[in-house]
């Protein structure tokens, strides 16, 4: 067995987040053992966020994103302010940069406790998405889910944020939709080659809106904020919204998201610290640690 290494079991406004702690390691967090402790109801987590030593002078950590499928994504945004949460705590400082698969990220804990995230640069290109082929209407793509005359969701705007996101516009409800059913039809459409992660979204003002998200590797969740921002940029590149929006997840609560003139989009919200302990990152086996188990 490999040596156990530390985690903090957190939720980024309810987007269920493991933070390991791989520093000073050269192993990494298996696909098994995430699936493992994905399995697990005590420890069953939306996102693995792997802390390791820095690879790039003037980045504090390198941060691997694992899936509760196993699969590697290249952002998460809740998950990032789990990370920030949990080194504020135990640095006591308020700012760092990180780098990730898709590229190297700031991020700032705040004086009231919030945390604001740096997502970067959305990208709406069909390579970038990446989707199979190329669109005609950068906006939106010929996607439609029910009859073929009176589709249940249809012409979804798409975006990176990192990450591929399909976004479907709604005048209902968000909760009236069978998500848990179309989520994993959409996720894995052919349209979408790296699978994408699914959201419903309906604007409610102009600086505001709802969203449901079937996350790519991990289904439905309380929260996601990738997902968030690209159903910001989104809004507000079809004249949806203004560039800066509250917007509702499922859990309850809201992630500001600014998209900034600069072209960065700015996500801010709350990330929360539940329980710690150790595990095996080959297997997953797990520990709770004994000062705070009940
Ligand atoms: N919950 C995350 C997004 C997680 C990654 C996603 N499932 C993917 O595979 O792209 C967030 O808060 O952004």
């Amino acid at each position: 067995m490999a040596s156990p290494a530390p985690f903090a079991k957190m939720n980024g406004l309810g987007n269920n987040i493991i933070v390991a702690d791989m520093r000073g390691r050269t192993d990494r967090v298996l696909p098994a053992a995430a699936v493992a402790l994905a399995a697990d109801p005590a420890t069953g987590f939306d996102q693995i966020m792997a802390i390791h030593d820095p690879r790039t002078p003037g980045t504090d950590h390198y941060v691997v994103i694992l899936n509760s499928d196993g699969s590697t994504a290249q952002a998460c945004g809740n998950g990032m302010r789990c990370v920030v949460q949990a080194l504020a705590a135990e640095t006591g400082r308020n700012s760092f940069t990180f780098e990730t698969v898709a590229g190297i990220l700031n991020a700032d804990q705040h004086g009231n406790g919030l945390i604001s995230v740096d997502m970067g640069l959305p990208r709406f290109g069909w390579q970038d998405i990446p989707l199979a082929e190329e669109f005609r209407d950068t906006r939106m793509i010929e996607l439609q889910i029910g009859p073929i005359d009176a589709p249940v969701l249809h012409s979804p705007s798409v975006a990176s944020m990192g990450n591929p996101h399909a976004i479907f516009w709604v005048d209902q409800d968000v909760w009236s939709y069978e998500l848990e059913k179309f989520g994993p039809m959409l996720e894995n459409h052919p349209i979408f080659p790296e699978r994408a992660n699914i959201t419903i979204a309906q604007v409610t003002a102009s600086d505001a809106m709802t969203i449901r998200t079937w996350e790519r590797g991990a289904g439905l969740t309380g929260a996601c904020g990738s997902a968030a921002c690209a159903a910001a940029v989104s809004a507000a590149r079809t004249r949806r919204t203004g560039r800066s929006v509250a917007v509702t997840v499922p859990a309850g609560g809201s992630l500001t998201v600014e998209w900034r003139d600069n072209d960065h989009v700015i996500m801010t919200g709350p990330a929360e610290w539940e329980w710690s302990g150790t595990f095996d990152p080959a297997t997953g086996q797990w520990q709770r640690d004994a000062e705070d188990a009940a």
